[in-house]
């Protein structure tokens, strides 16, 4: 179940000769420079990405999970390795990759739940606007806001807001879904009613999604593999397959909690 480090990039070389992955990173080296650093945020991370994987970065604070799914839609380039998409080399953000973020404020506060939704459609997809909110007002059914689409941000709880921002990104079909810890603001119950409802709707659609966590139990619960991450600055130290399998068999998922938090946090003198 677990592949370590060394392991991964054979396996994915191994994937990659049956059929091009949807999504491959290669040895990628992400920095930040500011005025008087140069900060490493993953140094070597290679992975790859197949259609309708639910694959989820796991890792403590500050191990580069964002910073990685930031390269991936495009908003930063690595300094050394590749990120391509459908074999194509990831340049710049396009529509194929829509991001979920953490905050409640990425919605545009004067526009209601169907106007935030069809925004990128007809900007992006430049459909016309009864094309764009057939498609809204579908994706909104999903997410289970019907009753809320003329709604307006500010009398939405923060559980509807990321509905509206998930509704928002997947009625753009895109070929990856980016979500950065989408579900972190929101309180235990809510959190975990999110999550069965990703997981409903990926039962229906089958999208394939890139979810960044820092919770263990939502890794597992969520995904069909895991990309683990050591500490500052992020590399791969394993790549747990089979998740799917685990957490359907009792007892096994919290066996593979144990586990993952051992490799995880295993490191001499690391502090959680
Ligand atoms: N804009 C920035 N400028 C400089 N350094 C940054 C910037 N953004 C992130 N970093 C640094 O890059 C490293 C990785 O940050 P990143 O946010 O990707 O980690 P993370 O794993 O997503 O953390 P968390 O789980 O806390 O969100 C950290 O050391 C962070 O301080």
């Amino acid at each position: 179940m677990f592949q370590s480090a060394a392991a991964v990039s054979p396996a994915h070389q191994a994937i990659a000769q049956a059929a091009e992955p949807l999504l491959s990173v290669e040895k990628v080296t992400l920095r930040y420079k500011t005025p008087n650093l140069l900060v490493t945020a993953t140094e070597q991370v290679s992975f790859s990405v197949r259609k309708s994987d639910r694959f989820v970065l796991l890792g403590p604070s500050g191990c580069g999970k964002s910073t990685l799914l930031k390269a991936v839609g495009g908003y930063m380039k690595p300094v050394s390795g590749s990120i391509r998409i459908n074999g194509r080399t990831v340049t710049k953000p396009g529509p194929d990759r829509m991001m979920v973020f953490q905050e409640f404020d990425q919605l545009m506060p004067w526009k209601t739940v169907l106007e935030n939704v069809m925004f990128p459609l007809l900007v992006a997809r430049k459909l016309l606007p009864k094309e764009a909110e057939e498609i809204a007002r579908a994706y909104i059914d999903k997410v289970k806001l019907t009753r809320a689409v003329d709604s307006f941000p500010h009398t939405l709880s923060g559980g509807m807001k990321q509905r509206v921002a998930i509704a928002r990104g997947m009625a753009m079909q895109p070929d990856i879904l980016l979500m950065d810890e989408p579900f972190a603001a929101l309180d235990a119950l809510t959190r975990r009613q999110m999550q069965d409802e990703l997981l409903q709707l990926w039962d229906d659609t089958k999208f394939t999604v890139i979810f960044v966590t820092h919770s263990i139990a939502e890794a597992i619960k969520i995904s069909n593999r895991i990309l683990l991450l050591s500490p500052h600055p992020g590399r791969v130290k394993a790549e747990v397959v089979d998740v799917d399998k685990a957490s359907n068999e009792d007892g096994t998922a919290a066996a593979l909690e144990r586990d993952i938090h051992d490799l995880l946090f295993s490191e001499p003198g690391h502090r959680e």
